[in-house]
Order: C-alpha cells, then structure tokens, then sequence
C-alpha cells in the first residue's frame, strides 16, 4: 500500500494535475473541496475549524457533534471552551463560512471532506483496559458515514488512533462502496499537534501539518486535495506528505518524546532536591546545547491533560502488543515517574507540614493542567490534571483545601475531585474560593499547582499575613522568586530546588 518513505510535494501536486483533482473514483471531475464537515465540537474541532474557516474564505466548514448541548453553546456568546484568540475568529467567521450544527447526517452528505474529530481516551474496560484508546466513538462516526455518505469523501481522521487504525475505518467504508457503487472514500491521517492554551496560535502558525495517506494515485490526490485547503495559509515546505502509518505513529512518538522529557527533568528534579544542585541551572545549563534544547524542561509536579498520559500508554500497548517488551517498559517509565513526581510532592507537602494535615487548611492555588486553559479533566477519564492527584492525596491525610483557579468553573472541580476521592469527603473538606486571598485566609499552606501569571502578581506579604504560622508555600512550578516568599517570612517548598526558610530574626511576627 506504502512506499514507506515521505511524499515529495512534486509527487503530490503531480498527483492533483494527472486525477485531475478529486477524482478519486477515476471519473473525471472538477469538483474542488468547498464543504468541510468536522465531526467532533471539542477542544481539537471547534478552534481547528474556526482557522480553517478564518484562512478559506471558499471553503464552507460545519461542525458537528452528537452534544446538542454544546452546539447551542458554540453558536451562543459564552463559547464551550476557552482559548486565548478563540472568540474574535468564531464570531468573525460564524454564520459566515463556519457553522455548527447538530445534524451531522446532512452536514456528511454535503461536504467533500471529512474530518473525524471526536475524543479517543484509554480504554477503561475489557482489553486493553488502562492502556489502550477507546476506538468506539471513532468507528461510530466511520459509520455514520458509511451510512449516509451518498458520493465520494475524502475521510481524515484527526483524532489521535493507534496506528492501523485507519484500516479500520476504511474496511467500514469499504464495506459500504461494495453495496453501493456510487461511494468512493480515501482515508488520510492528519494529526492534529495544537496545545491547549495556545491552540490558535499552534494552528495559525504550526510547525508543520503531517498529512499521511495511500501512496496510490487515489491516495496520492486525496493527500493533494487536503494540502491545497492548508495551504492557504501554511508554507508548502511546512506540509510533510508521508504515509498513513508514519503519520499515525508520528503523533503518538511525538507526544511520547515530549512527555519523555518532563519525566526526564522531573526526574532528575529529584536528584537535585538530595544534592544541593538547583533544576533550573541545570534546564538551563543543559538545554543550551542545540541538540538537547530549551524547551519542556520545565520540572513541575507533573504533566497533565488529555494527551501525553493516554498517548504514551496508546504507545505502550502497541510495543506490548508487537511483544516489543522491553520498548513498552521504557515507555510506561514514563508514566510511571509523572506518576512519582505527583507522589512525591504530595509527601512533600505532608512531611514538611509535621506529618498531619488533619483540619489544616491548604490554599490551592491552580486546578487546570496549565495556565490559559479551563480544562482539566470533566469527562471521567479524559483530561488529567495534576492538582486532581495531589488533591486526593492531601484529603486523604483529612487536609481542608481551598482551591482557586481563575479559569476552571467550580463545578468542574467538585465533579472531579469527586470522582477520585468521594463526594461525601469533597463536600466536607473541599471549598473553592473566588479569590486567592480568601483561599489563603487562615491557611497553614499555600500550594502551587498551575503555572497562571497571575500568581507571579499577587501580594505575598498581604497572604502571609492573612495565614496560620508558621506559613508555608510549595511551588509546584518552580515559578515564584523564593527569595522574596522568604523575606516575607514563608517556608518555601518546591521542585529541584532546595528549601528555603526564613532566619528566625527575618520572620515578621503575627499578626
Ligand atoms: N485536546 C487537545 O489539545 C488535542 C490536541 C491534539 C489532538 N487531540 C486529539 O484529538 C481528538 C479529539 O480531542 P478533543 O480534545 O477535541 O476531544 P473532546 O472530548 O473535546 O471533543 C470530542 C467531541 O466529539 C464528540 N463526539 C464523540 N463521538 C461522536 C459522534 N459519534 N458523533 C458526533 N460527535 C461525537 C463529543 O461529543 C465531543 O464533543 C482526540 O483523539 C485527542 O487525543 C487533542
Ligand atoms: O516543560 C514542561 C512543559 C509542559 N509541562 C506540563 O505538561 C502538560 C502538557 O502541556 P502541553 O504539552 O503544553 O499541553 P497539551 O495541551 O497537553 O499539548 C500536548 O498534547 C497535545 C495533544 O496531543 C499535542 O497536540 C501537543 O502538541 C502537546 O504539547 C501540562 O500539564 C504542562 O504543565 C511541564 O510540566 N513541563
């Protein structure tokens, strides 16, 4: 099926002139791509379709999602997720060359282009379970096209799958062309790479759009058609062309790199807290060398989100299940040590604190993943934060926290705090708060969990005040000048870095 090795643009633009264009049935055809239907309303869908529709004003681009819900939201002023830039580009756009809607039937049958968007989280069931991505809702929406589809489409799949699963949709689409000659379908891989917080930015200006698909003449002018719509707006040398397999494993290793890296300093963030030497010097020092970098070397109390945890272990199940053991053990270490570094601060936390946290008040401040995002994991199962695991761990030792997060609605909080650790403890022992200084207000603690700017801002000395004493701060995020927290009179904690008390004389006295 494969070639194996990367598409060249001249191949590809070939292919566009000799099919002439979208013609993957062999008929000729002029018909160009100018409906676009994204199935998925999530955090990839929504802002990925508002660019697209942003940068191709010919293309008309609808949105689609089972969630009526979350329809009405998207076409609503109060958007169903937060991203810096998101809104002025939807407002700008909807009603204009962008839609969403809740019939996803009539949306597939009109357009030429598919993209499959919809959520892929670890299986937490049967085989598999733990590890490997749920496929259902992936091959629900193979169906749905199957069904309905009526002609040629070009079918993408942008969520993150293991790798093969392309097949998979393309013997569900297959099956249909069978019954009815008037259907033809391409399958392409296009995964997508934005980060949460900063998704428009990542898609205005990406590193690159990986596109993989059949090395056919068919395969080749659907890879050509779905260039032609990026192109708009990205330098053709930015395109990478390769084949379907290369970019479905491209996406998982490029997470599982990025996340092996955080697990690196994090790591190495604990050789530092036991020698003396500080993390950030050697990030910093390390990271100068060209090849090593500058970039996720960031030491924290772990990563979170909806992809690194559940991508590295889609990695690992596909090592086990080539019998590739020793490949899906160096993976899962991974895993494992984001999974210490949580721990391990959690143990910080209480250690330092006398060993009990029994009806002490802790001040968290942070609940999202990472700053400029509201997410943190409202679907059971799907978006890791963190501060979700170190909260369990502290209420677990009976500690009362008083989380402040200025993004993350409180209900999401208490659902997933509930989900961990109970309701019955939640209602009792958790309280989110509208403002830090009301979360620190008699507090023993005050713990950093998200890296927000504005926490760098705030009036230490009017927190310290307002604490229990003596008054400690963890810095999760390695992200507050120490110095000064002590000058205040703050016993500060935090990662790969050595703990900083005040000089009994430096310590204000209460207040
Ligand atoms: N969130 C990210 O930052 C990010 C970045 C890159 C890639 N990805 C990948 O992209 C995919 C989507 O992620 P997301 O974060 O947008 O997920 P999401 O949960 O935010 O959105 C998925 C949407 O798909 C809808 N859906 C599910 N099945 C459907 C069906 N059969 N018909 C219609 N709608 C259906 C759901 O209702 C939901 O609104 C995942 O595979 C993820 O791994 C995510
Ligand atoms: O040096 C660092 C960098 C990040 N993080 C943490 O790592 C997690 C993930 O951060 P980031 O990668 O910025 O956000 P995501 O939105 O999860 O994006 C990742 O996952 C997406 C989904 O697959 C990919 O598309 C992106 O390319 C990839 O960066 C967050 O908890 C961060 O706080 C660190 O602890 N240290």
């Amino acid at each position: 099926m494969s070639s194996g090795m990367p598409t060249s643009s001249c191949t590809i633009c070939a292919a566009r002139k000799k099919t002439n264009r979208w013609s993957l049935d062999g008929t000729d055809s002029d018909m160009v791509v100018k409906k676009i239907v994204c199935v998925g309303a999530g955090y990839v869908g929504g802002p990925t379709c508002a660019v697209i529709a942003s940068q191709c004003p010919d293309i008309q681009v609808t949105v689609v999602d089972m969630n009526a819900e979350k329809i009405r939201q998207w076409n609503s002023d109060e958007l169903p997720i937060y991203e810096p830039d998101l809104d002025g580009i939807v407002k700008k756009c909807r009603g204009r060359n962008l839609f969403f809607s809740a019939d996803v039937v009539t949306a597939i049958r009109e357009a030429q282009l598919i993209f499959i968007s919809v959520n892929t989280p670890t299986k937490t069931y049967g085989l598999g379970e733990g590890r490997a991505p749920d496929l259902k809702y992936v091959e629900s929406v193979a169906r749905t096209i199957a069904e309905c589809a009526g002609g040629p489409k070009i079918v993408v799949e942008k969520s993150t799958v293991p790798v093969k699963a392309a097949q998979s949709i393309a013997q569900i689409l297959y099956a249909a062309q069978r019954d009815n000659p008037r259907l033809s379908f391409q399958v392409l891989s296009n995964p997508e790479f934005l980060a949460e917080g900063t998704a428009i930015s990542d898609l205005l200006k990406p590193d690159r759009v990986l596109i993989g698909g059949d090395q056919t003449a068919q395969g080749l002018a659907a890879i050509a058609e779905l260039v032609s719509v990026y192109e708009h707006w990205v330098p053709r040398e930015r395109i990478i062309t390769t084949n379907t397999w290369s970019s479905e494993l491209t996406k998982l290793v490029a997470n599982a790199l990025l996340a092996q890296r955080i697990s690196s300093i994090n790591a190495v963030s604990a050789i530092c807290e036991a020698t003396g030497a500080d993390v950030r010097e050697v990030a910093h020092a390390a990271g100068t060398d060209s090849r090593i970098g500058p970039k996720f070397l960031q030491a924290s109390v772990g990563f979170g989100g909806s992809c690194f945890q559940k991508d590295v272990l889609n990695l690992v199940y596909l090592c086990e299940s080539l019998n590739l053991k020793e490949a899906a053990d160096y993976w899962m270490g991974v895993v494992n040590i984001n999974n210490w570094q949580r721990r391990r601060f959690a143990d910080k936390i209480i250690c330092e604190m006398f060993n009990t946290l029994s009806e002490k008040r802790i001040a968290m401040f942070g609940f999202a993943f990472k700053k400029n995002t509201a997410d943190t994991r409202y679907e059971p199962g799907s978006r890791e934060s963190s501060s979700i695991y170190v909260a369990k761990h502290l209420l677990e030792e009976s500690a009362h926290l008083c989380i402040y997060d200025p993004k993350v609605p409180a209900d999401h909080m208490i659902a997933e705090l509930s989900n961990v650790s109970g309701s019955a403890r939640v209602a009792k022992q958790v309280f989110v708060c509208n403002d830090p200084y009301a979360a620190a207000k008699n507090a023993h603690a005050i713990v950093i969990m998200t890296e927000w700017d504005e926490f760098k801002e705030l009036d230490y000395a009017r927190l310290y005040a307002s604490m229990m004493k003596p008054a400690s701060l963890f810095d999760g995020r390695v992200m507050l000048d120490h110095n000064k927290l002590v000058d205040i009179g703050f016993y500060v904690h935090s990662i790969g870095v050595k703990c900083s008390r005040p000089q009994a004389h430096s310590v204000r006295g209460p207040n």
